[in-house]
């Protein structure tokens, strides 16, 4: 099981007065949710994450080891990110090129890449389009390519930065599917969203960040049982919730229209 943990952590961006400030952070479930309002600093967490930036203040360790430590080598394949955006991940000619050039960053047996490649390929669905030049893909297309691109290294630990956005119906449900193979194989898998239905149906352990602060960690029941947190903190209860409140006048916490029916059948 992987273990990430910052310690005292802080990030100020020298032109501007936001400043994420994390006292403590455990993360050790295999499904994480990083939730809360635009500007929150998710995104931040994120880079600091991924040491495309480094805190101020503070460590983050990686199984008990500082990410500020790792090689190159070593952090992509201990972290890789999904970015919201998939075209600022995407610059080969084709969607083989750009997924094998994203493995020789961490292994030279040409052999092992080509492999690998086609399999992830054939993962992600977009083995029939391997020729194509990526900026004549889809939007769905091109984030299942830059998908690829971070399946292909296999780190342990996958950061999605707002996954399901830009997905059509079907591509929502092959990331969300791979996504949960990934932590049943023991992968961490770490995603930030503003989908609560998505969160409450998928993910086992939420972090809200509000103002740069994390405002709470812990299961998604816990945080849709406390409404006046969850106001606070400009978020939504999944819409089950807000329905069956709206029309039955019921404020207990259902996670999904499912858990609705399980706790209201009759033996
Ligand atoms: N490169 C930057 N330079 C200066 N300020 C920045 C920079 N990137 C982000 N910020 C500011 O830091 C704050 C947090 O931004 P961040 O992108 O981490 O929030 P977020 O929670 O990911 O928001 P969103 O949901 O809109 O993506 C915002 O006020 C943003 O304007």
């Amino acid at each position: 099981m992987t273990a990430i943990q910052l310690n005292d952590v802080s990030y100020h961006y020298p032109t501007s007065d936001f400043k994420l400030t994390i006292d403590q952070l455990t993360m050790t479930a295999n499904l994480v949710a990083i939730v809360g309002q635009n500007g929150a600093g998710k995104s931040t967490l994120f880079k600091l994450l991924t040491g495309l930036m480094q805190p101020q203040t503070g460590n983050i360790l990686i199984n008990h080891h500082d990410l500020a430590d790792l090689s190159p080598a070593d952090r992509l394949k201990t972290i890789g990110i999904v970015f919201q955006d998939p075209s600022s991940q995407l610059f080969n000619a084709t969607v083989e090129k750009e997924v094998a050039w994203s493995l020789s960053q961490t292994e030279s047996d040409a052999a092992v890449i080509a492999e690998k490649v086609a399999q992830v390929l054939a993962t992600v669905g977009l083995t029939d389009i391997k020729d194509k030049n990526p900026f004549d893909l889809s939007m769905p297309e091109k984030k299942l390519l830059s998908i690829a691109t971070v399946l292909a290294v296999d780190p342990q630990i996958y950061l999605f930065d707002e996954p399901m956005i830009s997905l059509d119906w079907p591509s929502q449900q092959l990331v969300t599917r791979l996504m949960q193979q990934l932590a049943r194989e023991k992968h961490q898998v770490i995603a930030i969203t503003h989908d609560m239905d998505w969160l409450a149906a998928t993910f086992s352990k939420i972090a809200v960040l509000s103002d740069g602060e994390i405002k709470f960690e812990g299961a998604p029941a816990a945080l849709f049982g406390q409404p006046e947190l969850v106001h606070a903190v400009g978020l939504l209860p999944p819409r089950i919730m807000s329905i069956v409140s709206d029309v039955l006048g019921d404020s207990r916490v259902y996670l999904t229209p499912a858990d609705y029916v399980a706790k209201h059948q009759t033996h």
